[in-house]
């Protein structure tokens, strides 16, 4: 008997384009969402994005309670969590990168709660994802959440963000190549649970924006729009996943595990695109895609290496060995590297001197 069974839960609404940012209070009638809303947010998305939003708003007569967040931890969705039930709201709207959106898409989940991701960056694919990704200690939990219910993507501001932003968001997408490559390993020995649409959904929206890398220059409008679409189908894949596995292997391990040895060098895109170079020659060899996954990184000004990330290289061996400790997800790295073996494919990749 055929006794199988999903979910895929996906945004209603999502608005992209320029000038969208008007358009939140907008989307919030069309959901019929009634009563206050919180917004969650950092210091510069508060500027560029939370408080007009917030003049919308009160325009209209709804005085949204705001809070504004610097990292993204435990201790923060609690916050996020006490102020909701403190302010009597009824919504959260996310509105900055990505770590203010998962802040937001977890808080929204413990409270039962629908939220609105609006990103001021196009810096990573949590925009419509259904997980949120938080440090805890030593590991990093990617939590089972809810998609917002509405994205609103303004891509004037997308555009207006720091290039290093977009280029993340780039390098964040090109990093599912070896995702993949992994997932599809794991399902071969270890029999995890696999999807061919979610696979061929993100190999698909790296190789489009790849084949539209000439469109991605600093300042162009346009090159928003293409990197937003492909965080959105990425996102939509890990929705259809019902996990992050097509849009995170090894690649996110080591960038995970850099988070923790070095706080606050690098992007997390910037460090998953690094990682996949590696563990693209992990994968396949010195004649494999790694020298195209560090030519397309190269060719929209992501890093390529440790000292473009601004990391020493030790620090990567060390996140190299160690990291596949920090999750139970099986990849390419299976139960470690050792150093010499971390050293030479690192030296290889040019990741290294
Ligand atoms: N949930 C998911 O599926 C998912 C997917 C990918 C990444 N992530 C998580 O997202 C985080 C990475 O996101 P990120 O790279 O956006 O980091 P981030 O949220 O820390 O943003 C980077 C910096 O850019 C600033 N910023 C944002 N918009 C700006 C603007 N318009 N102008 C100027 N500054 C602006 C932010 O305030 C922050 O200081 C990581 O924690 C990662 O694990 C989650
Ligand atoms: O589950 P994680 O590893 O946090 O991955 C989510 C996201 O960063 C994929 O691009
Ligand atoms: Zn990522």
């Amino acid at each position: 008997m055929f006794e199988k069974s999903t979910w895929i839960r996906l945004p209603r609404n999502v608005v992209v384009g320029h000038g969208v940012r008007n358009e939140v209070l907008g989307v919030v009638n069309d959901l019929h969402l009634q009563g206050r809303p919180l917004f969650v947010t950092s210091p510069t998305p508060r500027e560029v994005a939370a408080d007009p939003i917030a003049a919308d708003f009160e325009a209209a007569g709804i005085e949204p309670a705001i809070v504004t967040i610097e990292r993204a931890t435990f201790e923060a969705v609690e916050r996020v969590i006490e102020v909701a039930e403190a302010e009597d709201v009824s919504y959260l709207v996310g509105i900055g990168g990505g770590k203010a959106i998962d802040i937001a898409k977890l808080a929204s989940h413990h409270l039962d709660m629908g939220f609105l991701s609006v990103p001021t960056a196009a810096s990573h694919d949590g925009i419509v994802s259904n997980r949120g990704s938080v440090p805890d200690g030593d590991s990093r939990h990617s939590v089972a959440a809810e998609p917002p219910l509405a994205v609103v993507a303004d891509t004037g501001i997308l555009a207006d963000a720091p290039w290093e932003l977009t280029t993340a968001g780039c390098a964040d997408i090109i990093s599912n190549y070896t995702a993949v490559m992994d997932w599809r390993l794991a399902q071969r020995l270890k029999d995890v649970e696999y999807s061919e649409y979610a696979a061929a959904l993100s190999e698909m929206t790296a190789e489009i924006l790849v084949d539209n890398a000439d469109l991605i220059r600093p300042g162009l409008e346009e090159s928003a729009w293409v990197v937003t679409k492909a965080l959105m189908s990425s996102g939509v894949a890990m929705s259809i996943a019902g996990s992050s596995r097509p849009a995170s292997g090894a690649e996110h391990l080591f960038s995970h595990q850099l988070d923790r040895l070095a706080p606050d060098a690098a992007l997390h895109g910037h460090q998953v695109g690094v990682g996949s170079i590696l563990t693209a020659y992990l994968h396949q060899g010195g004649d494999g895609i790694w020298r195209d996954i560090r030519d397309a990184l190269s060719s929209i000004d992501a890093p390529t290496t440790a000292d473009d990330l601004g990391i020493g290289d030790e620090t990567v061996i060390e996140a190299l060995t160690t990291c596949h400790e920090i999750r139970d997800r099986y990849t390419i790295l299976g139960d470690g590297m050792n150093e010499r073996a971390a050293r030479d494919v690192a030296t290889k990749t040019g990741v290294i001197d």
